[in-house]
């Protein structure tokens, strides 16, 4: 492993990012040095907004504020703020090691991740008091908390002057497949959190299946709960092709390789949620020996291809054929088998 920055700001936050997301920070610490300071500061950013966004201690009048403003905050190392648990206590707590590590990336760095945090934070706000109701309302969320993740990435990797720019479209996909994945799994962790549940599943999908959404907890909704939960994983294939195009156009392998390994992670979860009852039973995670050889083995797009194309067809064994969404889902395995 690398040596460890002198600087004692940049070894904090990669300190915090071994803490927060030690499977992660393995690939981040790939990264070629300039672009990999300007990830490991934009992933605590990032983190430093859904703290606050996620912390319900904090009074909305207090929190709005605070969200819409984080792009300035990230400028003043004199700025922290005290929400959060465990490891994020200490990262809002010493929040100015990232502001003064922010302060210390290049200008080209700096304005892509100013930017990014400013349309978050006032998109976080807007949906701190709106719901999730519609289609467009959950992508619009998907978009504010992971498809500008996505957006802000391609700008990095092309001022670091390793990649061509990517379209904000096939990049906001990158972070919607990847968003949309996590909400479908979290499903039972979200509903049953403590003092009160932040739920994103749609209503124009879950209504079609049950009044509440809570009522797929129960046994004896074990039917419409599956349709939903299959419902919802069509809705996200749609992004999975997206995500091959925008993964084929890379060049640097570390990128690359930080790009592709999230991806495959999330087509291996959404294969395991689908059709699975288990989903309203516990949390469906992808087993560690998976994932570890997802992590060792994706080394090409061919690597890729055969590895979106072998947990598609898994997911497309399980479809039946009486399921509401089964034409759509087989029109979006189709077209990912095609593209692979
Ligand atoms: C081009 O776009 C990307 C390319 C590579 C990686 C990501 C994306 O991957 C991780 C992967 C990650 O963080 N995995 C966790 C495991 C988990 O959360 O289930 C981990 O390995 O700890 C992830 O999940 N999110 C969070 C969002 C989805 C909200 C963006 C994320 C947060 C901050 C950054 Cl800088 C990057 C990402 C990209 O973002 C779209």
């Amino acid at each position: 492993r690398w040596q460890l920055p002198s600087d004692p700001d940049l070894s904090f936050c990669y300190d915090m990012l071994q803490k927060v997301s030690r499977s992660f920070a393995v690939v981040i610490e790939q990264l070629g040095p300039n672009l990999r300071d300007a990830v490991c500061v934009f992933y605590l950013v990032l983190r430093g907004l859904d703290t606050v966004e996620d912390d319900m201690s904090i009074p909305l009048d207090t929190k709005i504020p605070i969200l819409q403003d984080f792009h300035k905050k990230i400028y003043d190392p004199a700025w922290h703020f005290l929400c959060g648990e465990k490891d994020y206590k200490v990262l809002m707590d010493h929040f100015h090691h990232v502001s003064t590590a922010f302060l210390n990336l290049e200008k080209r760095f700096q304005d892509v991740i100013a930017e990014i945090t400013d349309r978050m934070g006032n998109g976080m706000a807007k949906f701190i008091i709106a719901e999730v109701e519609s289609i467009e309302d959950y992508d619009e969320y998907c978009h504010y908390v992971a498809g500008l993740v996505g957006i802000g990435l391609s700008r990095l990797f092309y001022a670091s002057g390793l990649e061509d720019l990517a379209t904000d479209s096939l990049s906001n996909s990158m972070g919607l497949f990847l968003q949309k994945t996590n909400i479908i799994r979290d499903y039972l962790e979200d509903i049953n959190e403590l003092p009160a549940p932040r739920m994103f599943w749609p209503r124009e999908i879950w209504g079609k299946y049950s009044a509440k959404l809570e009522d797929f907890k129960e046994e004896k909704k074990s039917d419409v709960a599956v349709a939903c939960l299959n419902d919802m994983i069509t809705n996200a294939l749609e992004h999975a092709t997206d995500c091959l195009q925008y993964m084929s156009a890379l060049r640097d392998p570390p990128i690359f390789r930080f790009c592709a390994i999230p991806q495959i992670m999330a087509i291996a979860t959404l294969a395991a949620c689908y059709n699975n009852i288990q989903v309203f039973r516990g949390v469906v995670k992808i087993r560690r020996g998976l994932a570890a050889k997802i992590v060792l083995e994706t080394r090409s797009m061919s690597d890729v291809y055969s590895t979106f194309y072998d947990f598609t067809s898994m997911l497309a064994a399980k479809i039946d054929k009486k399921d509401p969404s089964a034409p759509t889902t087989m029109k979006h395995v189709e077209s990912i088998l095609k593209t692979c």
